[in-house]
């Protein structure tokens, strides 16, 4: 396995293989309270929980927006489990036809949950069948063609949508406003990540530290998900080292031989920063040219690694392009041009 694939795993944007996908939903709390973090969100999903529930309705429609890994498929899982009602999922791109969401929408039951990950990418006419679903629980599609179609008007169960899009902003308007419930999940505190890799540590039963388990957030992007892969990739080192427990060196160690650095950059973060450095003195630069630079896909720029690499100070857009800030230059251990 090349150091790159190794790399792209430990933040790819999701669960790539089957296995990876086990380990995830076995990671997965189940109830409110289980749920590390997001304290503004989960309080306020309280309320409209219990709101909804006293009336006997299904709760409002949520949309939750942030980046890859936070733990949006998992709190919409927790959201069912305290409704007590069960959760279909799917993603824009898996419901190509008007037929496909109709076919999902029929099989929900009162108070059923359906997710739709990625939901930005929904076809804009699966979109528009969406609206009436969302505000009078009806859909009216036409079936057949030519000479031999006619409209038929299906009533809906009363259902709740999740959404989840990595940005409210790639959402069109009518959509959006179509959700009652709007979350922004943000990155994780490193205590708050701290109590996931130990929760992570007690299911895979692997020994670690305090501080161990705070090294190994402060260097996780803020991200649930890479904790855990990073955790695991450290189990390994120790475990081939012959340490029974991973402290804060052991998880040092081990973080260094995957390059992640001190402030939990990748490989491909310093390649973003060390190319607006060099190439383009600092910026501005377009997406487009990092992307083609640093080969990868646009998409995973922007999703990916840009809005870690802006909160954490790294990068700042401005109307021309992404910039290199003073604390990448001094990271990279880089002079920075006295007219910057
Ligand atoms: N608040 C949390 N507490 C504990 N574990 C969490 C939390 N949030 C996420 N995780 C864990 O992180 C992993 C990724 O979470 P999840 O798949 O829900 O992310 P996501 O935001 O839906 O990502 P994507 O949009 O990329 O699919 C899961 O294994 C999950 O159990």
């Amino acid at each position: 396995m090349s150091e790159a694939f190794d790399q792209d795993r430990l933040v790819a944007q999701a669960a790539d293989d089957d296995q990876e996908t086990i380990i995830e939903k076995s990671l997965r709390p189940r109830t409110i309270q289980e749920y590390i973090g997001q304290e503004k969100i989960k309080n306020e999903l309280r309320v409209y929980i219990e709101a909804a529930k006293k009336r006997e309705e299904a709760l409002d429609h949520v949309l939750l927006y942030g980046p890859p890994g936070l733990g949006k498929t998992t709190l919409a899982f927790v959201i069912g489990h305290e409704m007590g009602v069960h959760v279909r999922t799917t993603s824009g791109p898996a419901i190509e036809k008007s037929g496909d969401l109709v076919a999902l929408l029929a099989e929900l039951k009162a108070g059923d949950i359906l997710f739709i990950d990625e939901i930005h990418r929904l076809p804009k006419a699966v979109e528009e069948v969406l609206y009436s679903a969302m505000e009078d629980f009806y859909i009216d599609i036409v079936v057949g063609e030519g000479p031999a179609a006619h409209p038929v008007h299906f009533p809906l169960p009363p259902f709740t949508l999740i959404g989840a899009t990595t940005r409210a902003g790639l959402l069109s308007a009518p959509l959006r406003d179509r959700f009652g419930i709007v979350a922004h999940m943000s990155y994780y505190t490193v205590a708050e990540l701290k109590t996931i890799v130990q929760r992570t540590a007690d299911i895979f039963n692997i020994k670690i530290t305090a501080d161990g388990a705070i090294e190994v957030g402060r260097r996780s992007r803020g991200t649930p998900r890479v904790a855990n892969r990073l955790l695991k990739r450290i189990r390994d080192f120790a475990q081939v080292a012959g340490q029974h427990c991973v402290d804060a060196s052991t998880a040092d160690d081990a973080l260094n031989q995957l390059e992640v650095d001190n402030d939990g950059l990748d490989q491909v973060d310093r390649k973003i920063l060390t190319m607006i450095i060099k190439f383009y003195n600092g910026g501005p630069v377009g997406l487009k040219t990092i992307a083609a630079n640093v080969g990868e896909e646009v998409q995973t720029i922007e999703e990916m690694y840009e809005p870690y690499l802006m909160q954490s100070g790294f990068l700042k857009r401005t109307p021309r392009g992404r910039m290199a800030t003073a604390k990448s230059y001094q990271h990279l251990g880089l002079q920075r041009p006295e007219a910057k």
